[in-house]
């Protein structure tokens, strides 16, 4: 049993236009994964597809237009509106993607503290900060005087402070230098190596094959394909689907080939594989049925001619 299981995860958000006619948006489409104890599955992919929401989803933090299908177990057990409540911040905690998260007219320490569930706050703050290098003076500052470093070690602090055992991971979009971003790794990496499961979300790929044990290719809301690290390596050819052998080939280290076409729009989906319009390898069958999730070689992918 693994200690975080994400079973055919649809959500789909309705929105009104000036019309006042209903639009539905599906973003998130038939998502299976899974994460256990002491690992780094990675979530990687383009903007838009999907991966902050997927975080949400599992808190059960989404907003209120947005229906959920499918399952999420927890420890074996199916995360329902009041678990998630009860484990949020808790036994499963979220490092936000953005500063924005923090409250902008509450001073660091106070909003650290108020994530202490037992004992001596203050205490357990102080111990926290030093762990992650931020000085005793950071308490009395206010989110936006602090550098990019200073907020992502303070969101990592603010999560882990209640010993969590899920972490769910939403990495900030460009904007962070390597020091920064090696750092937040590394502290990351630790977590897992103390029987942490972790759930790292990333448009990073090349940052995310450094830390993690899996990886899980995210295409237009739903996972193409969830691989062992080790399978990205010389040209691909150990990778099951045509677009994680794209997406590895486009790095600057590799070929450096970009891949044609864009990624689909939720609502302008193809009616069968979500990757056949850009596809080299898509048949007859790709246009109009989608291939489901399937087990090749200790990995999962969504693709009809995968071997
Ligand atoms: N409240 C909402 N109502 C309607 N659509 C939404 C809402 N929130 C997000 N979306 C859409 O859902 C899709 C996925 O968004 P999400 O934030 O999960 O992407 P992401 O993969 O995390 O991207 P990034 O790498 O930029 O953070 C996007 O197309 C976005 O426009
Ligand atoms: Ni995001």
């Amino acid at each position: 049993m693994s200690l975080l299981e994400v079973e055919n995860l649809s959500v789909t958000f309705t929105n009104y236009t000036s019309m006042l006619r209903k639009v539905k948006r599906q973003v998130i489409a038939n998502l299976s994964l899974s994460v256990e104890a002491g690992e780094i599955v990675a979530v990687v992919g383009a903007s838009g597809s999907g991966k902050s929401l997927l975080a949400h989803a599992i808190l059960g933090i989404l907003p209120v237009n947005s229906d959920v299908s499918g399952t999420c177990r927890y420890k074996g057990t199916p995360l329902t509106a009041k678990r998630q409540k009860e484990l949020r911040g808790n036994e499963i905690c979220l490092v936000p993607q953005s500063v924005a998260y923090l409250d902008p007219l509450m001073k660091i320490g106070k909003q650290v503290q108020t994530s202490v569930n037992t004992g001596d706050a203050v205490r357990t703050q102080r111990k926290v900060f030093e762990r992650y290098r931020l000085a005793k003076k950071t308490e009395n500052m206010y989110p936006f005087q602090l550098s990019g470093g200073m907020a992502r070690r303070a969101l990592l602090a603010t999560a882990v402070i209640s010993e969590p055992q899920l972490i769910i991971a939403d990495e900030p979009t460009p904007g962070l230098d390597a020091i920064v971003i090696e750092e937040a790794l590394a502290n990351l990496r630790e977590l897992a190596e103390n029987g942490c499961a972790v759930l790292l979300i990333s448009h990073d790929i090349e940052a995310a094959l450094k830390v993690a044990d899996k990886i899980a290719v995210f295409y237009a809301g739903t996972t193409v394909e969830v691989a062992p690290v080790e399978d990205f390596t010389g040209k691909g050819e150990l990778l099951r689907h045509p677009y994680s052998k794209a997406l590895w080939r486009a790095l600057p280290q590799n070929e450096f080939i970009p891949i044609k076409g864009t990624q689909p729009q939720p609502n302008h989906l193809p009616t069968g594989c979500v990757f056949e319009p850009r596809c080299e390898r898509a048949t007859a069958q790709c246009r109009v049925v989608q291939p489901v999730n399937r087990t090749v070689r200790e990995g999962m992918v969504r693709c009809f001619h995968a071997t």
